[in-house]
């Protein structure tokens, strides 16, 4: 058995999940994309299990062996059963009845091949079971081997039941694929486009920044520009050879994926892109806030000072985000020694603090209201363009100001 599945395996809290759950007539494994994990080597983080068992069934037997079932999708037939603070999803095996394109109507089922195949990719049909032994009706192994993504069946028919599935493609592809794409599902995914404008912003935006996310990113989004379907779901024309050139620098200074610095790059010319890719993707007033400064002009790169100033402007995350947009748009190599002293001028310099505020200002005669406000950005601003001084006589610059 390999490593990573004898490691799922020997877990205390899936142990006693198939203590309680296991045998008796009915039959529990791990299902999807946790199996899929571990086949590659690395312990799963969520683990959802499929099993013959009906809802009323899990829940009986979860709650005879002192473990915490909560119907978390009923209908589904999931129930989440909770071990010691650790959640799993246990879902009825399934068969199809009929499908209207973003709602499988589904009827539980007890035999394993039919659930598996009315899964979407090759990868994610296989069932592990507490021996450790993998149940593959698909295919699924050799894919994994192969480190090819596959349609289960008929490509065009499995779309059609998600079309949200057009773009898990692109992120499985994305994280775990080599080669070129599956030419069936690429074939497909190009001439089902049109369903991907009934699914919601939401889900679109999960997988985009997700496959964003992911080793191939650059390589999928070629594709996804290429075949029009970047265009179909942003609205805008992608920035390919922009993505690409941060995925290298991002490897040779040993960053980890940040998603919306890649979106950034792939999908900003102008500061209006921003509020397009928020409104279209629906992103987090966070996502969207980091997405507008990141539009910014371009970085001043003229020296020490002017980066001091951007960083107490933009604060250190989003600082970094436009070093990193500023050095690939400058065309600089990933060793110039200027960008990378930039890079790592939040490590040297700490961004102060603006020193004085509404109770300095009304010692010094100013009344409350918009004039306040006015002319503490005025001093802001001059302590700016001084070098950020502690010993600045605020009180004397006040009174140059006012004349
Ligand atoms: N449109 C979908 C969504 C999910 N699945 C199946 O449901 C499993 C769980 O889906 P999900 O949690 O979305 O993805 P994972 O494969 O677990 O991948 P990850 O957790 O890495 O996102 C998948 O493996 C797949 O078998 C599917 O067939 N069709």
């Amino acid at each position: 058995m390999m490593g990573a599945i004898r490691q799922v395996l020997a877990e205390r809290h899936l142990a006693r999940l198939f203590e309680a759950l296991d045998g008796q007539g009915e039959e529990i494994r791990i299902a999807g994309g946790a199996v899929r994990d571990a086949l590659l080597g690395t312990v799963p983080d969520e683990i959802d299990l499929a099993t013959t068992a009906l809802p009323d069934e899990i829940v009986r037997r979860a709650e005879a062996a002192g473990l915490k079932p909560v119907p978390t999708g009923i209908e589904h037939g999931t129930v989440t059963v909770v071990v010691d603070g650790r959640p799993f999803e246990v879902t009825t095996l399934r068969r199809d009845v009929e499908t209207d394109g973003r709602h499988a109507v589904v009827a539980f089922g007890r035999d394993w091949e039919e659930d598996a195949k009315r899964r979407d990719f090759t990868i994610n049909g296989l069932f592990l079971d507490r021996e450790g032994q993998v149940h593959d009706f698909i295919g699924g192994k050799s894919d994994i081997e192969a480190r090819r993504i596959r349609f289960i069946g008929d490509a065009t028919t499995r779309i059609r039941e998600d079309y949200l599935r057009i773009l898990r493609f692109f992120r499985f592809f994305a994280r775990y694929a080599d080669g070129d794409p599956d030419e069936e599902a690429l074939h497909a995914a190009i001439a089902e486009r049109e369903g991907l404008l009934n699914l919601s912003r939401e889900r679109i935006r999960v997988e985009l920044l997700k496959t964003l996310a992911a080793r191939r990113a650059a390589d999928a989004f070629d594709i996804l520009s290429e075949t029009g379907l970047f265009g179909l779901v942003t609205g805008g024309i992608a920035r390919l050879s922009r993505l690409r050139r941060l995925w290298e620098l991002e490897q040779i200074l040993g960053r980890r994926p940040d998603p919306v610095l890649r979106l950034a790059a792939v999908g900003l010319f102008v500061e209006d892109d921003a509020e397009r890719l928020r409104e279209r993707l629906r992103l987090s007033n966070e996502e969207a806030g980091r997405l507008r400064a990141l539009a910014g002009p371009p970085f001043d790169a003229s020296g020490e000072a002017s980066s001091k100033v951007l960083l107490y402007r933009l604060g250190a995350p989003t600082y970094d985000g436009r070093v990193m947009l500023g050095w690939i748009d400058a065309g600089a190599s990933p060793m110039d020694f200027a960008w990378r002293d930039r890079l790592t001028l939040p490590e040297r310099w700490t961004a102060p603090r603006f020193p004085i505020g509404g109770t300095d200002l009304s010692r010094w005669g100013v009344d409350k209201g918009p004039e306040m406000g006015s002319l503490l950005k005025a001093l802001e601003e001059r302590w700016i363009a001084a070098g950020f001084p502690d010993d600045m006589d605020f009180g004397a610059e006040l009174a140059r100001i006012r004349g």
